[in-house]
């Protein structure tokens, strides 16, 4: 055989291919060795099922809806759950107080994103995702700019888009009622492209809230556990041309493209009418001290109107299901709005005068999370906590669905019973005073927890206060006859890590003439205000 020049005798090149083949054979075992050793659960690691060599608890995690599990495990092994994801430590964290002790108290500590080789290095780059950055200076210049835009009073600002996207949502669910499920969807689409870009979501098959929809339903499907390989934790993976690359890039594109039609109509529309008043023409404004590049601005305006619509109208959907399950309390707060408001619509000036309605919909955020396993946060250096030891680099999810049906805290917490919140309006947990609150216990877990928690909560009460008071107060619900809808997380809600009702179809009936007037004028009125956004 002649390699060049060289005329190499058969016996050599025997050894060549012996020594290549075994250096192969090596180096994949001394792999296989290290990932043995480090899938093994270190001493005074938190308890949890025994797992496998090399891949640990891998092959126990559910593909889908793993907080089940999570929650089970909880009662065997105790509410501090340790797994081993290959050579990756996890915990999950299931009672509100480990969550308040470690998230919030320890805030400095446990304020990482884990690496998610898919999310941040193909599909956005750079840091310019804020959910997906780690711990450093870029999340932390991006997560000021964004706390700026959504302070309590700065979301006040956006009450005129939440009323008048609001009351063309009734107008829709009067006079087309078999579609409401659609219509919710909509409204909360509608208004994150009008309160972050100045822009329009006139209808649900407009071209841009469908971009929208799919953009994102992609992005939650693609990041979703189990949907591709366990590429971080196994990056050996990440060198094969396997095909969930093309899928990523396919999504990087399609996210893109979107972000950048819509910031640069956001900027023609600037131009030529001067600001807009919205989130992103602040973040534009010639001097914003903000110190985003481009490609951060970019991709902020696509953040915060994806992490802002689904889970509005998720949040909704999971309402408009309580209410139709349990006629009583659509009543009750059909009275107390009725106490309120009288013949008028509610507006945002009434909603620190409704208890009742702010109790079902704190209800609804611990019956149905939207995130039930919880985004995972990553431990920045060793800790000790209740005599575990916690290595830097764990893995943290606060199971939002364990914690909200935890036993000990919640009275028949299965049950959807916003009477817990009039009880306890501070935590809607079994203490009837406020102690929870004082020791820095949340409301709810929904909106995550310490310094990586949910910046748009107060936007998305707002907004979700809103649509429940006016729904509530044009309208009785009932199921479809012959229709049952599936209130289950098991088998009446999506997967993914972002969770919300399966479609449904449901039954809406104006409450009386008096109301449908109102919803007819109020729309009326709200049109030229709306039409302002069309571009
Ligand atoms: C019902 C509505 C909403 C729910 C349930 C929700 C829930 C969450 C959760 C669970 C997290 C992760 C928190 C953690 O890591 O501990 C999060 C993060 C985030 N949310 Fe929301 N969210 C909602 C609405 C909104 C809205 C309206 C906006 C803005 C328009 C928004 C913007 C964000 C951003 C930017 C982050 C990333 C924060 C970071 O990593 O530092 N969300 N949200």
């Amino acid at each position: 055989m002649a390699f060049g020049h060289v005329k190499l005798s058969d016996n050599v090149v025997f050894i060549m291919i012996a020594v290549v083949l075994l250096a192969t054979l090596g180096s994949f075992a001394s792999i296989v060795l290290s990932y043995a050793i480090r899938s093994r659960r270190r001493s005074q690691f938190p308890p949890g099922p025994a797992g496998l060599p090399v891949i640990g608890n891998l092959h126990q995690i559910p593909q889908k809806k793993a907080y089940f599990q999570w929650h089970e495990w909880s009662k065997q092994y105790g509410s501090i759950v340790g797994l081993k994801f290959g050579p990756q430590d996890v915990v999950i964290l299931n009672k509100a107080k480990h969550v308040q002790e470690l998230f919030d108290k320890r805030g400095a500590l446990y304020n990482g994103r884990p690496k998610n080789h898919i999310g941040e290095d193909i599909i956005t780059h750079e840091n310019a995702q804020i959910l997906l950055a780690d711990y450093g200076p870029e999340w932390r210049r991006l997560r000021k700019a964004i706390q700026g835009l959504l302070s309590i009073t700065a979301v006040e600002g956006l009450f005129p888009i939440q009323e008048a996207e609001s009351t063309q949502l009734l107008f829709e669910m009067f006079r087309d009622p078999k579609d409401s499920w659609i219509h919710i969807r909509r409204y909360s689409t509608a208004v994150v492209l009008a309160s972050v870009y100045g822009q329009r979501g006139k209808t649900y098959d407009s071209p841009k809230v469908q971009a929208l929809y799919h953009a994102q339903e992609q992005f939650t499907e693609i990041l979703a556990a189990g949907a591709t390989p366990p590429v971080d934790i196994f990056p050996i993976l990440q060198k094969l041309p396997l095909s969930w690359k093309k899928w990523a890039l396919r999504i990087r594109e399609e996210q893109r493209t979107l972000y950048r039609d819509l910031l640069s109509e956001t900027k023609e529309l600037i131009a030529k009418r001067g600001g807009l008043g919205c989130l992103l023409s602040k973040l534009l404004e010639p001097g914003a001290k903000h110190g985003l590049n481009d490609e951060q601005v970019m991709y902020t305006g696509g953040t915060l109107m994806e992490a802002g619509s689904d889970t509005t109208s998720s949040t909704l959907h999971s309402w408009c299901i309580a209410m139709i399950e349990n006629p009583e309390v659509l009543k009750a707060s059909q009275e107390e709005l009725d106490q309120v408001c009288g013949s008028r619509l509610p507006s945002a000036n009434d909603l620190n005068n409704l208890p009742y309605l702010r109790a079902a919909m704190n209800e609804t955020l611990r019956w149905r999370p939207v995130a039930p396993s919880g985004i995972p946060h990553k431990l920045m250096q060793d800790d000790v906590y209740e005599g575990y030891v916690l290595p830097k680099g764990t893995m943290l999810f606060a199971n939002t669905w364990g914690i909200h049906q935890d036993d000990e805290d919640y009275e028949d917490g299965a049950r959807f019973v916003p009477d817990r919140w009039v009880k306890n309006p501070a935590t809607g947990t079994r203490t009837e005073s406020d102690d929870d609150k004082a020791d820095g216990r949340r409301a709810t877990y929904t909106f995550g927890a310490g310094r990586r928690v949910c910046p748009g909560q107060n936007m998305a009460e707002n907004s979700l206060m809103l649509v429940m008071a006016r729904i509530a107060w044009a309208f009785n619900l009932s199921a479809e006859p012959g229709h049952t809808i599936d209130s289950s997380m098991e088998t009446g809600y999506s997967d993914g890590f972002i969770s919300g009702p399966l479609p449904f179809k449901f039954r809406v009936e104006v409450r009386s003439k008096v109301h449908e007037e109102a919803i007819v004028a109020a729309h009326e009125k709200a049109m030229p205000f709306l039409a302002t956004f069309e571009s």
